[in-house]
C-alpha cells in the first residue's frame, strides 16, 4: 500500500482576499490559461458567478459573502448588495447561507464582515478536510472511482468535496484510479478535475460522459463520488446535470454511489427534490463549443444545469459531521443535529 502526501493547500487560490478586493481566478479559461480577475463591488460579483468565473457551490457562497462584504467596505446599500448576489444562480444553496450568514451581522462594521467572508472560507476548508476522512473510511482498498464535474479546491475553499474525498483517499494508499466525465457543456471534468488530480499527479483517466455505463458493466468501478448544489430534508439531492444517470447506472450494475457536501448545502426547509430550483442556463452552451457553433443555426436546445438524484439512489452522503447511511428523513435530521 503506498501513502502519498494531501494538503489542502493547492498550487493556486480558486478565491483569494488581498487587501480590500476579491481576486478570483477565472474558471472558464482553465487549464490551458491563467488568468486572475479583480472584484471591488457586490455585482461584479454577482456577475462573475452567473459567468462562471466561481462556481461550485461552496466556492459560490464563499465568493458571495467577499462580495456583500465588498459593498460594505464602499459604504454601499446592503440590502442592494443581497439581492443582486441572490440573484447570481438559483440552485447551489450555500449562496443564500453565505448571504443570511452575512445579513445576519448588518449593524456589524465592515472590517467585522471581511473577517466574517474569511471565516466562512477558513469554515468550508476545515468542513473539507474532516469530510475526506469520513468519506475515505467506507472506501475499500484499491478502490476505483468514477467523478462527475468539479468539486476540488477550485469549487470551494480548499481540498474539496468528492474530490477532497478522493485526495484523502489517495493520500491513505486506498484510491488507485479515477475515471472523470467530462461533464458536458461546461467540461468541469475535462478541464477542471483532470487538472486538479493531474496537479496532485493522482491517477486519472478522462471519459466522454456517454461512456459511464459501458465502464460500469465492465465490473471496472466501485465507488461513484460526486458533490451536490442542495440537499433537500429527505436526503434528495440536487448536483451537476448527469448525476441523476450516473446515480442509476449505478444501482443497476451494483456499484455504490456517494455524495460530499459541508452541511451548508443541506436545504431543510425544502421537503424533496421536486421543490429544488433547477437553473436553465442558455441554449447557446448546448449548441456551440465555447463560441464555436456546433448544432445546425436556430437550433432549439434545452440546458437545465442540474438534476435531482433521489435519496433512494443514494448509498452514503459524507459530511464534516459524520456519514449518513441510506439516507432518509430521519437519518438526515439526526446528523444535523449533531
Ligand atoms: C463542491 S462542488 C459541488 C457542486 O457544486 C458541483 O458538483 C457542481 O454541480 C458544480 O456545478 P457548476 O455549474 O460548475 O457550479
Amino acid at each position: 500500500m503506498s501513502v502519498h502526501s494531501a494538503s489542502a493547500h493547492a498550487s493556486f487560490h480558486a478565491i483569494e482576499w488581498r487587501q480590500q478586493s476579491l481576486h478570483l481566478l477565472d474558471q472558464r479559461v482553465l487549464p490551458h490559461e491563467h488568468r486572475v480577475l479583480e472584484y471591488t463591488t457586490a455585482a461584479e460579483v454577482a456577475d462573475a458567478i452567473r459567468a462562471m468565473v466561481v462556481r461550485g457551490a461552496p466556492a459560490i457562497g464563499i465568493a458571495a459573502a467577499y462580495g456583500y462584504a465588498l459593498d460594505a467596505l464602499a459604504g454601499r446599500d446592503l440590502q442592494q448588495a443581497y439581492h443582486v448576489l441572490a440573484e447570481s444562480r438559483p440552485t447551489a444553496v450555500n449562496l443564500f447561507w453565505a448571504l443570511e450568514r452575512m445579513a445576519a451581522l448588518n449593524s456589524a462594521d465592515a472590517h467585522t464582515l471581511v473577517a466574517e467572508a474569511r471565516k466562512i472560507h477558513e469554515e468550508d476548508i476545515a468542513a473539507n478536510l474532516a469530510m475526506g476522512e469520513f468519506g475515505a473510511s467506507v472506501l475499500p482498498e484499491n478502490a476505483v472511482i468514477y467523478t462527475h464535474c468539479n468539486t476540488g479546491a477550485l469549487a470551494t475553499g480548499g481540498h474539496g468535496t468528492a474530490l477532497g474525498i478522493i485526495r484523502s483517499g489517495y493520500a491513505e494508499g486506498k484510491v488507485t484510479q479515477v475515471y472523470a466525465g467530462e461533464t458536458r457543456p461546461w467540461l468541469q471534468g475535462a478541464r477542471l478535475t483532470a487538472w486538479e488530480l493531474m496537479q496532485d499527479q493522482i491517477p486519472v483517466s478522462l471519459v466522454c460522459d456517454g461512456a459511464a455505463a459501458q465502464l460500469f458493466r465492465q465490473g471496472n468501478v466501485d465507488w461513484v463520488i460526486v458533490g451536490a448544489d442542495r440537499i433537500t430534508a429527505n436526503g434528495d439531492v440536487a448536483n451537476k446535470i448527469g448525476t441523476y444517470s450516473l446515480a442509476v447506472l449505478a444501482k443497476h450494475h451494483g456499484v455504490k454511489v456517494m455524495v460530499a457536501a459541508p452541511t451548508t448545502t443541506f436545504d431543510l426547509t425544502l421537503a424533496s427534490g421536486d421543490d429544488i430550483p433547477i437553473e436553465q442556463r442558455p441554449q447557446e452552451e448546448v449548441t456551440s463549443l465555447f463560441g464555436h457553433p456546433i448544432a445546425p443555426q436556430g437550433c432549439h436546445a434545452i440546458n437545465p444545469s442540474f438534476d435531482v438524484t433521489p435519496a433512494g439512489l443514494i448509498d452514503v452522503i459524507a459530511t464534516e459531521k459524520g456519514l449518513i447511511m441510506q439516507p432518509d428523513r430521519d437519518s438526515v435530521a439526526l446528523l444535523l443535529a449533531r
